[in-house]
């Protein structure tokens, strides 16, 4: 695959490091480096950060707080990762441009697609933090979004295991790994490496996800060729 213009979904999760929660120096320092190497090379790179490193909206219900409360504070956790690399990759030698679904100009841009896509057009790698700007949502789903608005061919899911398996391989020793499979496979077998809606608007939108694990260095690069280790979901 050689795709003129990807979406990458960043686990929040993968920027913790060995710590397993915030950020870690040298974890960013790596990724934004293969982040910066690909942009070199003239792919178009939008990236979707999570903020499973700080907080998700789910922990946030065991702790009292309502939904929307939680989510509120989860979405904040995903613009943190996204000025840290912003910083890190514009360090790495590429020009980039942090955006937030939810509005703090004192901070970052604002998201606008026209924008966004004057940016990529631009040779800027644009970082996308606060997922879809609501509740109820996952940085999943606004990656997909993000990949259908701004016409990018692939979503690359850049995470903590190494492809879609037939359950959640982190739980169950015998879960076993595909190399393809449908949306709609994913969907029907409640497959949880990605949430349903994201499954589904992806899929709608005609997009092919690739998932792969971020912790070895030159994977993003890697999967750019359409080498390495990972599972392809196609429509
Ligand atoms: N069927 C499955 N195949 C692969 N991974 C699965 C599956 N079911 C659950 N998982 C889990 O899904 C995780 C990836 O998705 P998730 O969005 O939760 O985390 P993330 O990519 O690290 O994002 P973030 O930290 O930003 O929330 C994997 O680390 C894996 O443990
Ligand atoms: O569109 C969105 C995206 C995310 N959230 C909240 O942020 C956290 C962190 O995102 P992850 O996708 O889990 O990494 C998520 O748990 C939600 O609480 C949101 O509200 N809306």
């Amino acid at each position: 695959m050689r795709p003129k213009r990807v979406l990458v979904k960043l686990s929040g999760e993968a920027l913790a490091g060995q710590a397993g929660y915030g950020l870690d120096g040298g974890t960013l320092t790596a990724l934004a480096a293969d982040i910066s190497n690909a942009s070199r090379e003239g792919v178009e790179i939008a990236i979707v950060v999570g903020g499973g490193n700080f907080f998700r909206g789910v922990q946030g219900l065991t702790k009292g707080l309502d939904r929307t409360s939680a989510d509120s504070i989860g979405m904040l956790g995903t613009v943190m990762n996204a000025l840290a690399l912003e910083h890190a990759i514009e360090s790495a030698g590429a020009p980039a441009r942090a955006m937030s679904a939810v509005p703090m100009p004192s901070l970052c841009e604002s998201y606008a697609r026209k924008r966004a896509l004057d940016h990529l057009t631009n040779g800027k790698v644009v970082v996308l933090g606060g997922g879809t700007g609501n509740p109820y949502f996952t940085t999943d789903t606004g990656a997909a979004l993000r990949a259908a608005e701004l016409g990018c061919s692939h979503l690359l899911k850049a995470t903590q295991v190494d492809g879609v398996y037939s359950a959640d391989p982190k739980k169950d020793p015998a879960a076993t790994r595909y190399d393809t499979l449908t949306h709609e496979d994913a969907i029907k077998r409640d497959l949880k490496v990605m949430d349903t809606a994201a499954f589904a608007l992806a899929r709608d939108a005609g997009l092919t996800i690739v998932v792969f694990s971020i912790a070895e260095a030159g994977m993003l690069a890697a999967v750019l060729r359409g080498e390495g280790r990972a599972t392809y979901v196609t429509p």
